[in-house]
């Protein structure tokens, strides 16, 4: 089976020895030599270059590939992605090639390009997940799109990709640019917990006074049970690290935290949609807080440093709290996926969506098993949110901040407490007369129900 890669970066270039691993035969591209070079070097090394082919163009690449071709992007997100499908036309690739854009790009010009190139060639869309070891040993695959292409590629991918209890970690999880989409919201969660994790870290070394090592020891026990996570496990291993001056390595890094754009556009489009995602609303703000001090508006807002306060913390019910905070940050992941299915009509399959999370990607996590019997298990977990709903509440107290950890109890509140909703409505149709709808369901307006002599000036 020949393939071709154009992109040879740190995902394109690990991802490229585990298709020759799997016996594809590979025609690589990147327009920057060295990493071509490289490749071929590594490949050397773990004598596999019989079945690699770098060449120094694209026209050259369409040359060496027997049609039907297959040609997987793992280019930057974005107009670089047009040009290189551009070129691939001038270089002569037709309706029978398939080209899969495997980067993290926006769903929605997975959209246009589908149209944009329908006569010219098969492009479909793949979200890959697991950073470079993913990629060189099995990464998570969400791929989109019924085309014919597909089954020709299919069984190779199904191979390359991680697998779970002996299920491949490669789908197609739904129509036209779902892969995409699903990526997206992988990302998303990926935020989420990151951002958890960092405040449960926060909580034990400044709320409990704990050393980097202590917290790092707390995980390990937490990783050792049904918490276990890929996350989990690397910010265990984070905290443990020291300089040979015997620094904690995370006490030498900066607070500014970067972002490519998935988790906001995650943000974007559950707003857009009208779809409630708190958790990964507030990951991303978290983010954008951390490089506020370096905003003009931060230069206007002086605020003087606050003193902490120390508090008592029952270990168990953090972990319960963790792992209920956890399960909602995916809850809301999936009823995004669910919504923009619907909405856009992609037939979305969550299962097969939540096969490809069980390996190989960065949400990894064994809870999974019981997301995948499905969600409705999370409304049973008593003791669980009656700790998130506790130790949000000591966590407050602290003076710390915990907008991942806040914005996921309220979630959870909201949809399980009474609502506030009748007194915005209220005011709403008092200010604005946007009308109201009555428990019995008639809409009308607040004078329609009293009399209201003189309103507030
Ligand atoms: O699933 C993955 O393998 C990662 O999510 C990968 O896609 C990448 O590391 C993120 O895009 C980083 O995103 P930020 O730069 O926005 O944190």
């Amino acid at each position: 089976m020949q393939v071709a890669l154009v992109g040879l970066g740190v995902m394109g270039k690990n991802l490229a020895l585990n298709l020759i691993e799997q016996g594809m035969t590979l025609v690589a591209y990147d327009k920057n030599p060295d990493a071509g070079e490289e490749l071929l070097s590594c490949a050397k090394s773990q004598g596999m270059a019989d079945r690699l082919h770098i060449v120094s163009d694209l026209g050259d690449m369409v040359k060496r590939l027997t049609p039907p071709r297959s040609v997987l992007l793992l280019v930057p997100a974005g107009e670089l992605v047009d040009k290189v499908c551009n070129e691939l036309v001038e270089a002569g690739v037709d309706c029978n090639d398939i080209i899969v854009d495997c980067g993290n790009s926006n769903y929605k010009d997975g959209i246009s390009r589908k149209l944009k190139y329908q006569n010219k060639f098969e492009f479909a869309t793949m979200g890959i997940s697991g950073g470079a070891e993913g990629a060189r040993h099995g990464p998570a695959m969400m791929a989109s799109g019924s085309e014919g292409g597909w089954e020709r590629v299919e069984p190779w991918f199904e191979k390359v990709a991680a697998s779970y209890k002996g299920e491949s970690c490669f789908a197609r999880v739904g129509q036209s640019a779902s892969g995409h989409f699903v990526k997206m919201v992988h990302n998303g969660i990926e935020y989420a917990l990151m951002q958890l994790i960092a405040e449960m870290y926060q909580l034990l070394r400044l709320g409990t006074n704990r050393t980097p090592h202590e917290v790092a020891e707390i995980f390990n026990q937490w990783s050792e049970g049904a918490l276990n996570s890929y996350l989990l496990s690397i910010s265990s291993h984070i905290l443990s690290l020291e300089t040979d001056a015997g620094e904690a390595l995370v006490d030498l890094i900066d607070n500014k935290v970067g972002a490519k754009g998935t988790g906001l556009w995650t943000a974007q489009n559950a707003l857009e949609l009208g779809i409630a995602v708190p958790s990964l609303v507030a990951a991303v703000q978290a983010r954008h807080l951390t490089n506020t001090a370096d905003t003009h508006a931060a230069k206007e807002m002086t605020y003087a440093a606050k003193a902490t306060t120390l508090i008592e913390l029952d270990l168990d019910e953090l972990k319960d709290a963790f792992m209920f905070a956890s399960l909602l940050a995916y809850r809301q992941g999936l009823a995004l996926i669910k919504g923009a299915s619907r909405a856009h009509q992609w037939k979305v399959d969550l299962s097969k969506t939540l096969q490809t999370w069980r390996a190989g990607c960065i949400i990894r996590a064994d809870y999974l098993d019981n997301i995948a019997e499905g969600v409705e298990f999370i409304d049973t977990l008593e003791t669980e949110s009656l700790a998130l709903r506790k130790i949000t509440g000591q966590a407050m107290m602290t003076g710390l901040a915990f907008p991942v950890l806040s914005s996921t109890q309220t979630y959870f509140a909201t949809l399980t407490t009474p609502s506030n909703g009748h007194l915005v409505q209220a005011q709403r149709d008092y200010f604005g007369e946007h009308g109201i709808k009555t428990r019995c369901g008639d809409v009308c307006h607040l004078t329609d129900l009293v009399e209201i002599d003189a309103k507030v000036r």
